[in-house]
């Protein structure tokens, strides 16, 4: 695919229809020395001249040793007999939730139900005049390879009428828009809704929240309700849904208070942000003050969103039990597992009191699937099915990826340029939402103070913000007031935000999953996006896995990139690339290849043949080793 810088633009402002609420606050561009910030403007000519070494150390014939890359030509039978263990009580849940004072119930409780719906987007959509989901083009998936893997996997449906979710969940799914469920949804859910453990991965914008968001709220809906002990302060959930940001869990409940709207099945989320008692001065005392969260604990959870380590706070003040979940959602599972999180899942999902492996169903989601993280994750599934829609780990061929040479020194003029093309070729001279991933929390605030001052409304996110403040620069970007967002990795994973034109990698991560997860910010459910990274020497270790990241979605890689990815051995590179080692990225069940290598091959029990692989040749083994590296973005 080979477009120009300016039509890439135009073409992901088009698609996300991307404007600025507020333009009347936009100084007139500052191009020059820069009194805020620390660099200047640099003209183009004069940039990737490093102070004292003239050229990058690679032989860089047509690449980008003199001048940057010039802008490269720039149903089931109602009834659901077949996946439920029953139909479901659609309209009634007689004594749900128990009620304050033993009389709540259902009825009560759908009277006083705050409508998820009200406040959808309807500032955003008329400034943005956006695409209706309908309108989303998710023939765009149609001809991605899925792979399912282990026994006895259910077919997939071809629409929400063929599966029985029941009335009211159907009458939901119609006011978000959906039409017919992404790939992901058609496997995943009727093999959720049989039971199975699964671990799905899927790529990033296409569905998987309501891929497990529906099989869950469904399943609730047909069991026992929920009871409360009077008196108790402690909450038991029938399902957690776990994901690693305060963001991405707020999202998600948004999400399922709209899926489970007027079913009966509440949502409750925690993650933390503030302390748990708030304590208060006043009057010469101390007040203090529960949160909301424990609050809305109080008044009886179906289904808990939560952070870990909020979660744990809970577990330990006995505000929670797990003692019956029925279902564990891990959002951005491989996230979860990872050396930061997987102790504190452990300690959730092994050492309190939830159901063991088998007596629950677990479901793991993620756009990235690493192979170590498959076999350390196969410790919370039982007899699971593996599927993979597309290949694991790759990116949506909806986004156009450039890479271009920049020096460090260079970096903030070249952000300018694009930023005023952009600008330039926005509609109404409107800026497109644009996220900006950094390395650091520091880098982050200076770059957004250094925009700022030029002239172009920026805001940031990053872990050492109050979560008051995180939760603003979210609004004031998606509104599109600060068109320009500032982010660590933070924002990285999992952020559903419409209209995003642009993700610019200012900082290359060290890990290719994190590229991918970054640029899937944009290109979502359907739509088109632009992913612009900026690349230099420091970043070579990420040059193999990025050229082949790249090639396998069609995309043009730049000749210099391939020079410096052929001089990566195999092998080498360090880092956490832990594609850097095959021709091709492992896209399968971690379990087929020790089964096929002979190795521990008994993940299967003997079970069956598979669904229905359509991969070739066993992929090769991954080159660096995962978790040796030093530096990784920062995470909250
Ligand atoms: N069946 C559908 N029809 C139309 N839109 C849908 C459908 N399913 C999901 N969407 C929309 O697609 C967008 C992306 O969905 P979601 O956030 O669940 O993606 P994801 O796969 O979890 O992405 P990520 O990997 O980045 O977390 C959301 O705005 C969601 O409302």
């Amino acid at each position: 695919m080979r477009t120009s810088w300016a039509d890439a633009v135009a073409n992901a402002e088009s698609s996300a229809a991307a404007a600025s609420a507020s333009p009347n606050n936009v100084a007139p561009v500052a191009v020059g020395p820069s009194r805020g910030g620390r660099a200047a403007y640099v003209p183009p000519h004069l940039r990737n001249r490093p102070p004292s070494v003239e050229s990058p150390a690679l032989p860089l014939a047509d690449g980008p040793s003199g001048a940057r890359q010039p802008p490269a030509s720039g149903a089931l039978p109602a009834g659901g007999s077949r996946w439920g263990s029953g139909p479901i009580r659609d309209v009634a849940r007689p004594g749900f939730g128990g009620g304050r004072g033993g009389g709540g119930g259902w009825h009560s409780r759908r009277e006083h139900e705050a409508n998820p719906f009200v406040n959808d987007d309807e500032t955003t959509e008329e400034v943005f005049d956006s695409q209706e989901n309908s309108g989303i083009n998710f023939d765009a998936y149609e001809d991605i390879p899925v792979e399912t893997s282990g026994d006895n996997v259910p077919p997939p449906v071809n629409t929400f009428a063929e599966i029985d979710l029941g009335d009211a969940l159907n009458e939901n799914i119609r006011r978000c828009k959906y039409v017919k469920p992404t790939p992901v949804q058609r496997y995943a859910i009727p093999i959720s809704l049989m039971g199975r453990d699964l671990m799905a991965c899927a790529q990033t914008g296409s569905g998987k929240t309501a891929a497990f968001c529906f099989p869950i709220i469904s399943g609730i809906m047909r069991g026992p309700p929920a009871q409360r002990q009077r008196g108790s302060r402690t909450a038991y959930p029938h399902a957690l849904i776990l994901s690693p940001t305060r963001e991405l869990s707020i999202q998600i409940h948004e999400e399922a208070r709209k899926f489970a709207y007027q079913t009966g099945v509440r949502v409750v989320v925690a993650y933390g942000g503030a302390p748990i008692n708030q304590q208060v001065w006043i009057s010469n005392r101390v007040e203090t003050f529960v949160v909301k969260e424990l609050r809305d604990l109080e008044r009886g959870v179906d289904i808990l969103v939560a952070t870990p380590g909020r979660l744990v706070d809970l577990l330990e003040r006995a505000r929670v039990s797990l003692q019956h979940i029925r279902y564990l959602a891990l959002d951005e599972a491989d996230r979860m597992l990872d050396m930061g999180f997987e102790p504190q899942i452990r300690r959730i999902v092994e050492q309190m009191d939830m159901p063991p492996c088998g007596q629950r169903q677990t479901m793991l989601f993620s756009a990235t699937f690493p192979k170590e993280i498959q076999r350390l994750a196969s410790d919370f599934l039982y007899n699971y099915i593996f599927l993979a829609v597309g290949r694991v780990g790759s990116s949506t061929d909806l986004i156009v990826q450039r890479v271009e040479f920049v020096l460090d020194s260079d970096k903030r003029s070249h952000l300018m340029d694009l930023l005023h093309a952009q600008r330039d070729s926005g509609a109404h001279g409107k800026q497109a939402l644009t996220l900006v991933f950094v390395e650091t929390k520091r880098g982050a605030d200076s770059l957004e103070h250094w925009l700022c001052t030029n002239g172009f409304p920026a805001t940031t996110i990053h872990g050492d913000r109050t979560q008051q403040e995180r939760e603003q620069a979210l609004r004031s970007f998606k509104s599109g007031a600060t068109p320009i967002l500032v982010a660590t990795d933070v924002a990285a994973r999992g952020l559903d935000i419409p209209h995003v034109a642009h993700v610019i990698n200012f900082d290359l991560p060290n890990d290719i999953d994190d590229y991918v997860h970054r640029i899937g910010r944009t290109g979502r459910a359907g739509k088109t996006g632009l992913a612009t990274a900026f690349f230099n020497e420091s970043n070579s270790s990420l040059a193999r896995s990025l050229s082949e990241l790249m090639q396998e979605a069609n995309q043009e890689v730049p000749q210099w990139l391939s020079r410096f990815a052929a001089t990566r051995s195999y092998g080498g590179g360090g880092g956490r690339n832990r594609r850097s080692g095959g021709a091709r990225f492992g896209g399968r069940d971690f379990r087929r290849e020790s089964f096929s290598k002979g190795g521990g091959g008994d993940y299967y029990g003997g079970g069956s043949g598979y669904g229905g692989g359509s991969y070739g040749g066993a992929s090769s083994g991954y080159g660096g080793g995962y978790g040796s590296s030093g530096v990784t973005s920062a995470w909250d």
